[in-house]
């Protein structure tokens, strides 16, 4: 287990966060493969997060950026309030025994109450401002009220079912901090202070080309020798889970010329160009070719499994990122890698996924010279991996709830510790 993994770069890539300044003149070619932490590093290093701002209405944030930190301008709650349905009291009023007071107020929540006259109670709901005076709340279950009149139990603390002012929040203490990505509890959170508006990060765009003359789209017939294009369809679904906009530029036939125009066409309209397929080593494909010519290209041998060829660079200054054909490829190498390397260039303080460490129900016998990101899921016993992980496969990505990892020149036996990353912390 002593191959790099994803979570052993948390402290270099924090360490380049905000970063974008780094010599990129260190993407030399390895010797070997490169480890996955490395080209995570580089690729972190190089990204040169947008500046980009705008306000927008909170009901249009989810998933947006924040690019200035927000401040509480409010105490939340703003007054102490009842965590129950019940009766207020003064603790000074009653004692170690059961206590009979009068009822002078009701109080719904939504109502400004009055001072609490000495010697009674007041009824209350959940949420409603506790009045003045009284310094506890009791759960109407331990109460017996009969007309005009409650009972209460013995021993009340102070302080019960009270939810003081500033619990949550007290007026000028940090609230989200700039680089926040927007979710749902963000955006509550926001509204509970009362802020309607957001300065947040430009959306990134995404540019994605398909590449490849087997292509067919879905709908349309599949003639000798075609597949449909699958690997559209997960980028497009990946990067809008990221929050980003997905523009689509299609596929491009194995020609020199069509890609050169559509390369060009995709890095003028996007912040980011990312292709799948056409960057092994075959001659059928002018990915590598047309993005040197048209700007940098660096390719990786990676130690990783499925994902092998991954290729990094710019089109006329437009960070490109060449995924690997394979629909297994692309989905591990976007995630593993992608996912991170956009969420920096969109504003986001990021922070790589940590692994949990989860109990094998699986065994894999043979050792490679990959890391290989298995499709897993956790069970019952534990992480089950799927029986063929083919990198032409996508039904395994379906079956699968994440990716668990097996090192370089490791096997594992059931009840073995494996390192296990969900989709869900992968997409961040
Ligand atoms: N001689 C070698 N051959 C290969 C090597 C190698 O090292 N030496 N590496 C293998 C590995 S690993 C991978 S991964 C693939 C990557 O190949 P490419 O990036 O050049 O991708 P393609 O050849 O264009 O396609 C591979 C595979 O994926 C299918 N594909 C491509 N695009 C799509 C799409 N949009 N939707 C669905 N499926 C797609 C394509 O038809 C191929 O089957 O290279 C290995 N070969
Ligand atoms: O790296 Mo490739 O995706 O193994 O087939």
């Amino acid at each position: 287990m002593s191959e790099p993994r994803l979570d052993s770069t948390s402290k270099s890539a924090n360490e380049t966060a905000g970063g974008g300044d780094c010599d990129c003149s260190r993407f030399e070619k390895p010797g070997g493969l490169m480890p996955v932490a490395k080209a995570l590093e580089l690729l972190l290093c190089a990204a040169k997060p947008v500046t980009d701002t705008e306000s927008i209405p909170l009901s249009q944030a989810l998933d947006r950026v924040l690019a200035k930190t927000i401040h509480s301008p409010i105490a939340v709650p703003p007054a102490d309030n009842s965590a129950m349905d019940g009766y207020a009291l003064n603790t000074e009023d009653t004692g170690s025994a059961a206590a009979t007071l009068p009822i002078s107020q009701r109080i719904p929540a939504g109502h400004a109450p009055k001072q609490l006259k000495p010697g009674t109670a007041a009824r209350i709901f959940t949420g409603a401002p506790v009045p003045l005076g009284a310094n506890a709340v009791v759960m109407q279950e331990q109460c017996v009220a009969t007309e005009g009149l409650v009972t209460l139990p013995a021993d009340i603390r102070p302080g019960q079912n009270v939810r003081p002012a500033g619990q949550d929040i007290q007026p000028g203490a940090l609230a989200l901090e700039a680089g926040q990505r927007l979710r749902g509890q963000e955006l509550g959170f926001l509204a509970s202070l009362g802020v309607s508006q957001v300065e947040v990060f430009r959306k990134l765009k995404i540019a994605v080309i398909s590449t490849g003359d087997e292509l067919v789209e879905p709908g349309t017939a599949l003639a000798a020798g075609k597949i449909y294009n699958s690997n559209r369809y997960t980028l497009m679904g990946l990067i809008q889970r990221l929050g980003m906009d997905y523009i689509d530029c299609g596929v491009v036939p194995d020609d020199r010329q069509a890609t050169i125009e559509a390369f060009s066409a995709a890095a003028k309209t996007a912040d980011v160009v990312i292709t799948s397929g056409g960057v092994s080593v075959g001659e059928e494909d002018h990915v590598k070719a047309v993005v040197e010519q048209l700007g940098r290209l660096d390719m990786w041998k990676l130690c990783i499994k499925p994902g092998k060829p991954l290729s990094f660079g710019e089109i006329n200054g437009t960070p490109f990122l060449g995924l690997p054909g394979n629909p297994a490829a692309v989905l591990v190498t976007f995630c593993v890698l992608g996912t991170s390397y956009l969420r920096k260039l969109s504003g986001e303080n990021v922070k790589p996924p940590a692994a949990r460490k989860m109990i094998a129900d699986f065994e894999w016998l043979k050792a490679g010279k990959r890391q290989e990101y298995l499709r897993a899921r956790i069970g019952e016993k534990g992480i089950e991996s799927y029986p063929n992980q083919s990198s032409g496969m996508l039904s395994s990505a379906c079956w699968a709830d994440g990716l668990a990892v097996v090192p370089v020149d490791s096997t594992v036996a059931k009840g073995d510790m494996v390192e296990f990353y969900s989709f869900a912390d992968l997409l961040g």
